[in-house]
């Protein structure tokens, strides 16, 4: 199991600052889809210049010209790179063939997707990296998670990886583990702690454990 970070809320000298006080206890960095907003792609190539060693995913959100999004997050030093799975299926099947020409990875991310197990299995044929269950700031906002969604793509998800985010803190970390994905993706758990080190370094403790 590995676990992410998930950078929405700064700028891209506070994303290095927050990155270098936790850089040892994860394995993928995330821009976030506001970092990338307001400061484009250059806070991917930022990052990466910054923190070769990690692994970088650009939170795009890609929902239409997948193959061409991808290609220029390739080219600012992503890694992996999210496609939503609400659109269309030729847009996630030519961000996997372009990601596959570029030596990079395609993570689904499955936020307001209805019918999750059924989707999960379509796009798990389409030779994607990750599938990640989603619950995003506005369904926090009203007191949903995604622990039933990843127990679901569980059940169909055969080939890709499975991840999970959304509002994931210290005290519902143990829950998600026990439904054992691959990843977990975790953005204010960490940096709205007053002691990231801290919390990144519980969290890498009992990811590690699982
Ligand atoms: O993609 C996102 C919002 O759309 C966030 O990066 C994701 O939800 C993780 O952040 P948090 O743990 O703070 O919810």
């Amino acid at each position: 199991m590995e676990l992410q970070l998930a950078l929405d809320l700064v700028n891209i000298s506070e994303a290095k600052e927050v990155v270098a006080e936790v850089a040892e206890f994860i394995d993928i960095v995330e821009i976030g889809t506001p970092v990338v907003i307001n400061e484009g792609l250059h806070a991917v190539k930022a990052i990466k210049e910054a923190f070769p060693h990690l692994r970088v995913l650009a939170d795009l959100k890609i929902m239409d010209a997948g193959g061409y999004e991808v290609m220029k997050a390739s080219e600012a030093g992503a890694d992996i790179i999210t496609v939503l799975g609400v659109s269309d299926d030729s847009t996630i099947k030519g961000a996997v063939a372009e990601a596959l020409k570029q030596g990079k990875q395609v993570m689904v991310d499955m936020i307001n997707v209805k019918d999750i197990e059924g989707r999960a299995r379509e796009i798990d044929a389409f030779g994607v990296d990750y599938i990640c269950v989603h619950s995003g700031y506005d369904h926090q906002a009203e007191g949903k998670n995604s622990f039933e969604e990843l127990a679901a793509i569980k059940r169909v998800v055969k080939n890709a990886k499975t991840a999970v985010a959304g509002g994931i803190k210290l005290e519902t970390l143990p829950e998600v583990i026990q439904a054992n994905p691959d990843l977990v993706i975790v953005g204010g758990g960490i940096t709205g702690q007053s002691d990231k080190k801290a919390a990144a370094a519980q969290m890498q403790q009992w990811v590690k454990q699982a």
